[in-house]
């Protein structure tokens, strides 16, 4: 079996972070493992505490899984601060890590700010480079290429800027669009869209980590990064349609979609 690594932090309610990546993964094949960057006390109204490990102890959980299971794919979600995004960067280097897909977590979906300003520089100059793909939404493309997004235009000028300054592929995601869920894959130098209809369902806590650890389970699999993406948006729109309403705000996704009947 394959195996993937997610390093991100942990979602009290289960829908976001770490918890929506092992189940993501869980769902699509692979074998999943995790290494927490921080804790978060948080449910769909919102984060309510964050309490980060020190950067010696994520370097343990690093060496822990690299010396015995070896992923074949690795998705790295909310790090908020330089020096964890510094420990990262040299565990994946040291590891000879491959197929790192990078979901540069800024904002949850509920508002809470997850990254420091200072981090956000640290991911542009040391994370960024050594991506196999990014996977910002809109308002993180507009952090990381320094232009306003207003139309589908604008998101192939923002990908593109971005795939020239930091040398990563960028899929940039249409979720924060007011038109249809197009995402808009920057690739090599050349782009394709991944066109999606919007589900008219506000519940979309984690949409972002599941996304980009559906891709990083494709690529485990060996998946081309094209397939990966195509069948992530696959994964992604079954489990928004299956309409699972839960909590007081702005809900989690329903993974077990084959099993869910709509209670
Ligand atoms: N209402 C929707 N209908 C269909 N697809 C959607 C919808 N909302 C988001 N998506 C899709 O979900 C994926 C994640 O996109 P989104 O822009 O919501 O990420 P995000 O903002 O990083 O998520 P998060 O809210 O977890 O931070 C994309 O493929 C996007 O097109
Ligand atoms: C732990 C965590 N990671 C990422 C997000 C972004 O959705 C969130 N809300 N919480």
């Amino acid at each position: 079996m394959k195996k993937a690594l997610t390093i991100a932090g942990s979602d009290s309610s289960g829908g976001a972070g770490i918890q929506a990546d092992l189940k993501t993964m869980t769902m699509n094949g692979v074998y999943a493992m995790s290494a927490i960057t921080a804790l978060t006390a948080q449910n769909t109204t919102g984060v309510s505490g964050i309490m980060e490990v020190t950067p010696e102890f994520l370097s343990l959980e690093l060496d822990a899984v690299f010396t015995d299971i070896y992923p074949d794919a690795v998705k790295t979600g909310m790090v908020s601060s330089s020096e964890l995004i510094h420990t990262i960067v040299n565990s994946l280097k040291k590891y000879h890590a491959k197929n790192i897909v990078v979901d540069p977590v800024m904002v949850a979906t509920s508002g809470a700010k997850l990254i420091s300003d200072d981090a956000i520089e640290t991911l542009k100059k040391e994370l960024l480079p050594i991506a196999t793909v990014i996977t910002p939404n809109i308002p993180e493309a507009e952090v990381l290429s320094g232009i306003k997004i207003n139309n589908e235009e604008d998101m192939i000028t923002a990908a593109r800027i971005i795939y020239e300054k930091y040398g990563c592929n960028v899929l940039c995601k249409g979720g924060h669009q007011i038109n249809d869920a197009n995402d808009l894959l920057y690739r090599d130098g050349s782009y394709i869209w991944f066109k999606g209809k919007r589900i008219n369902n506000n519940n979309t806590h984690g949409t972002g980590c599941t996304l980009s650890s559906a891709i990083a389970s494709f690529l485990a699999r060996e998946e081309s990064l094209d397939e990966a993406v195509k069948h992530a948006k696959d994964y992604i729109s079954k489990a928004l349609e299956a309409q699972l309403d839960l909590g007081k705000g702005s809900g989690p996704l329903a993974h077990n979609y084959v099993l869910f009947e709509g209670e």
